[in-house]
């Protein structure tokens, strides 16, 4: 046979797939209502579990574990089509209209906002340009950034979530799963770090280096070419500073950024000491109410999935299906849990777009803890 009649043949498969296709998630659908009028749940784990079982036997072992994905997924579809006749408009895709009703439709320049650390912290730097008129508020940690917008102290919370040479700031992603907020805005801040000291001291006299973590990290290979320097974390890179030009010690510096330089009355003992000359970091903006501004091209969400096998992956499918380009995903273990994880993925997409809404109530739907975190622009 040749190619062409072969596909004939494929195209005549199909189109009976298709119509068993529609046939079953139509049942489904019956099923789905049946299951509402008697208050039974849509998912029905024995149930799959019996199919599968059953599938894998009859497709036989060459097709086994191929039937077995393919069921599956239709099982994913059907879950998903249930509930989306039952629900109707979902709760999240109307506070999502609510929410592009009633933003308005220009981002603001000023308002108050909360940031880490001292002035001078990249924080500050990011919010300079984000909000050019903003009312800095300073607080000590990244959990009292998440308090200021939850307690509803300030509009704004900026904070950083990720470096392009040290990757991601875990400490705030940890903090994420306990706070309620939305991410209105991100942007990308070129770090170029420095080290201070005090007038006339010089990097050949210093001892002991003070920092945050992230900085030191960008700034590794400096450290590994000064190996007699000792490295004290603190909470930012300001304070930092601050701390130096507040000591008696002339031994010390700090890892910095330059405008700290002039704000504390340090000296640059040395220049651009990051490992990389392209160093970013991504700070979001978060507010307390959902906020969705024109352009927002980008929606971040939080996950949790079954532990169990192939789980993430039927979830990946969802993005895939509708072509859907992932920006990032990242995982962290969930404390006091069994090697669980909390998945956070950023991914490019327009709340405007139905098959995204739909997709993000789908999610909402199901048996597992879902956030939206929010959609917006960088
Ligand atoms: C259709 C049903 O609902 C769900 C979907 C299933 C399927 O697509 O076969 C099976 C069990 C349920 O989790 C059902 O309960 O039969």
């Amino acid at each position: 046979m040749d190619l062409a009649t072969y596909r004939e043949r494929i195209d005549a498969i199909d189109h009976d797939i298709l119509r068993l296709f529609k046939e079953r998630m139509q049942t489904a659908a019956e099923i789905g209502r049946y299951k509402a009028e008697h208050n039974l749940p849509i998912l029905n784990h024995a149930r799959e579990r019996e199919i599968l079982q059953r599938v894998g036997n009859d497709a036989g072992e060459d097709l086994s574990s191929h039937a077995r994905i393919l069921f599956g997924m239709l099982f994913d579809l059907s879950r998903s089509y249930q509930q989306r006749l039952l629900d109707g408009d979902s709760q999240l895709a109307h506070a999502i209209s609510d929410a592009l009703e009633k933003t308005p439709k220009i981002f603001p320049r000023n308002g108050s906002v909360a940031c880490q650390g001292i002035e001078g912290a990249y924080s500050q730097l990011a919010c300079d340009k984000i909000f050019p008129q903003g009312d800095i508020t300073y607080v000590r940690t990244f959990d009292g950034v998440f308090q200021a917008v939850e307690q509803g102290l300030c509009q704004y919370g900026i904070l950083p979530i990720e470096n392009s040479s040290y990757g991601t700031v875990n400490a705030v992603y940890d903090l994420m799963r306990n706070h309620h907020f939305y991410i209105v805005r991100s942007v990308k801040l070129q770090v170029n770090h420095v080290l201070l000291g005090k007038h006339g001291s010089s990097l050949k006299g210093i001892t002991e280096v003070f920092s945050h973590d992230q900085a030191i990290g960008q700034c590794s290979a400096f450290f590994k070419q000064n190996k007699q320097i000792k490295v004290t974390l603190c909470e930012n890179t300001a304070v930092a500073a601050q701390m130096v030009a507040d000591s008696e010690r002339r031994d010390i510096a700090a890892i910095s950024s330059r405008p700290c330089a002039e704000l504390y009355g340090l000296e640059v003992l040395s220049d651009n000491i990051q490992n990389s000359d392209h160093n970013y970091t991504r700070f979001i903006v978060i507010s307390k109410q959902m906020a969705i501004y024109p352009g927002a091209d980008r929606i971040s969400i939080m996950v949790t999935v079954p532990h169990k096998p192939g789980a993430l992956y039927r979830l990946m499918a969802k993005f895939s299906v509708l072509g859907v380009n992932l920006l990032k995903l990242e995982s962290r273990p969930i404390a006091g849990r069994d090697f669980e994880f909390m998945f956070y993925f950023d991914f490019e997409g327009s709340v405007y777009d139905q098959d995204i809404v739909r997709l993000l109530a789908d999610m909402a739907a199901g048996p597992d803890l879902f956030v939206f975190l929010g959609s917006y622009s960088e």
